[in-house]
């Protein structure tokens, strides 16, 4: 397949078509694959990837009307598939998935930790709640799920892999995302403690960021927000955004055999766009002028 016709657009070639696998078939028969959120959006794509690949998966969240329609459409692409539902900021309740896990198929040998939280805000108007609210689900979350897992596995002496779904304003900043930014520079730096920690019980833990991929799942906060950016895809330097196959077929890279030696490693998806800055930048607006928001009033 040609990366370009000779004629066409600029900027970085399309993707392969959906339905597409980056690794040989079968490469996750006899696997289970927790993905935390993986009812809608990044997490339903990566766990579409996996289970075209023969994976088992268990996708948890807390809407269960969502995650019953995705487990009927993940179960189409031919693996078992159940859903548990979990508030992942509630440690016994993230303890009961792994019982509930480990009894329909066994210990997952794959965990994602995609599920997030968040909403753009200025700092200043954010309520403790509110930032307590993205943090709990956004790191302490994916640590209640990683340590979950780490435990089992260390006492069954089994390898398994992590893979903690990031943002890259965990290394630049995020204005006006100030919560989860801190929160997924919290989460980068997990992978890089467990790593170590857990390389010599074969557990890899990696960090997987995936750049600007719409989808029809994003929540009302973050859509409406992209929507008044237009012009999205002449805002990167790839000339387009992301499509969430794209993510997952780098999740099902980084937890296959054929990354047995990565771990430790933030995986930026991305197409370049965190590393694009310039010395003169376009004028200053603020966070308050990008959402709207009128003066600051207490
Ligand atoms: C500025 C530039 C814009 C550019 C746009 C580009 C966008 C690209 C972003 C790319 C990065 C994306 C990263 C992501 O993480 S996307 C994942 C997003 N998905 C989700 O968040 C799904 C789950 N979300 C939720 O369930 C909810 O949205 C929520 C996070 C709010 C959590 O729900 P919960 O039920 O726990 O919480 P509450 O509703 O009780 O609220 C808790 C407190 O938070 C306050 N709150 C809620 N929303 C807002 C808001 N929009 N602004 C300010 N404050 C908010 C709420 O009032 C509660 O606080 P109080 O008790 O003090 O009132
Ligand atoms: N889309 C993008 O462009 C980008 C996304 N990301 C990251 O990708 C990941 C997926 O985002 P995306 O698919 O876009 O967003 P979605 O809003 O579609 O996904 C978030 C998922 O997390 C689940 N979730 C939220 N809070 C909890 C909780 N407390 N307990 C259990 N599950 C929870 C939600 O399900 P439910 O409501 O049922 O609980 C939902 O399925 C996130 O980590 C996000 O930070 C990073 C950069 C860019």
């Amino acid at each position: 397949m040609p990366r370009r016709a000779v004629d066409g657009p600029p900027g970085l070639p399309s993707p392969p078509p959906p339905g597409a696998s980056a690794l040989p078939p079968g490469t996750f028969a006899g696997t289970v694959v927790l993905v935390t959120g993986g009812g809608t959006g990044l997490g339903k794509a990566v766990a579409a990837e996996f289970a075209r690949l023969g994976a088992d998966l268990v996708i948890a969240s807390r809407k269960e009307d969502r995650l019953a329609a995705a487990r009927d459409e993940l179960a189409a692409l031919g693996g078992r598939v159940t859903a548990a539902a979990c508030d992942i900021r509630d440690p016994l309740r993230v303890a009961e998935v792994f019982d509930a896990a480990e009894e329909a198929h066994g210990l997952p040998d794959v965990l994602v930790n995609n599920a997030a939280a968040n909403f753009p805000v200025p700092s200043e108007d954010m309520s403790p709640n509110a930032w307590r609210s993205v943090v709990d689900a956004t790191l302490n979350g994916t640590f209640y799920m990683t340590r979950e897992f780490g435990r089992r596995h260390l006492a069954a002496r089994t390898p398994g892999s992590v893979i903690n779904v990031g943002a890259s304003y965990a290394w630049t900043g995020g204005p006006g995302f100030a919560h989860s930014a801190a929160a997924k520079a919290g989460v980068k730096s997990l992978v890089e403690s467990l790593a170590v920690e857990w390389g010599p019980y074969g557990i890899q833990v990696n960090g997987l960021v995936p750049g600007l991929m719409p989808h029809d799942d994003m929540t009302e906060d973050i859509r409406g927000n992209l929507d008044r950016a237009h012009d999205k895809d002449a805002r990167q330097p790839a000339l387009r955004v992301g499509r969430p196959r794209e993510l997952g077929w780098a999740a099902t890279f980084l937890a296959s055999p054929y990354a047995r030696f990565i771990t430790g490693h933030t995986l930026v998806v991305d197409g370049a766009n965190w590393q694009r800055r310039a010395l003169v930048s376009p004028p200053v607006v603020t966070v308050r002028e990008q959402l709207g928001r009128g003066p600051f009033a207490e």
